[in-house]
């Protein structure tokens, strides 16, 4: 079973949209052997990442990020599930950046979302905290130019954040190379399952490397 770590509201909490310093408002349950890090020099992230989170403005990982980081990155499958706002399109972010081998000039994580605009939101985050490790990162999502998608991904990207229905054209043209990917990301994978993306999901995942590590994180519906 993939490791777990699930951040809830407490009853009580009633804030509409609450910042990750909230913490001390929610509840948490992780399944055995998932350890909470306080601090994000604790949890053996690669120096230049560590300047760019601490430039972005974060001092403290959020109690998703203090739960969710370190299995991510130990390689392990793992679902993540909090509220929203509770930081985890940064942890996801973070997680992706600091297992990247920036001197591979392949596509070695995959992040799919349900929508562009989160697609690209995960883009802008991981650029932002990846500032200063040269990491490059594509949003490959529908309704933009399919010439800028080929050009940009020919031209070498590291990370893919993408909605499935570019993705999978992009990886049937060839365009976007799946040998070297190493990390798949669901972003609200319940979500994406419901909106009727199974089948583009699906068909993206078979062309994927078979020792893939893969990491699902919940709509913030999921947890009411
Ligand atoms: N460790 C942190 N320290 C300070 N601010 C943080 C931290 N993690 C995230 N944030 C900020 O908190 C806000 C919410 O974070 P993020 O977008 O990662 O959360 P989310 O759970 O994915 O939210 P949503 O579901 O609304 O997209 C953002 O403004 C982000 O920059």
């Amino acid at each position: 079973h993939p490791p777990q770590a699930r951040v809830s509201p407490m009853a009580a909490a009633g804030s509409s949209r609450r910042g990750p310093m909230d913490d001390d408002k929610l509840t948490f349950e992780t399944s055995a052997g998932v350890d909470v890090v306080g601090s994000f020099d604790a949890m053996g992230i690669r120096e230049d990442l560590l300047r760019g989170i601490y430039g972005y403005g974060f001092e403290k990982p959020s109690a998703i990020q203090q739960r969710a980081v370190v299995p991510i990155i130990a390689g392990r499958d793992v679902i993540a599930q909090a509220q929203s706002g509770t930081g985890k399109t940064s942890m996801v972010s973070l997680s992706v950046c600091q297992v990247i081998d920036t001197n591979i000039h392949e596509v070695q994580a995959l992040i799919l979302s349900p929508t562009r605009e989160l697609a690209t939101q995960t883009e802008r985050v991981m650029q932002a905290v990846g500032n200063y490790m040269s990491v490059s990162v594509h949003a490959c999502v529908g309704g933009k130019s399919i010439g800028e998608d080929i050009r940009k991904l020919e031209a070498g990207v590291h990370v893919v954040s993408g909605t499935p229905g570019r993705v999978c054209d992009m990886i049937k043209r060839r365009t976007l190379r799946t040998r070297a990917i190493k990390l798949l990301v669901l972003d609200e994978a319940d979500e994406m399952l419901t909106r009727g993306f199974k089948d583009q999901i699906y068909d993206v995942y078979r062309y994927l490397p078979p020792e893939l590590q893969v990491n699902f994180k919940l709509s913030p519906a999921s947890c009411y």
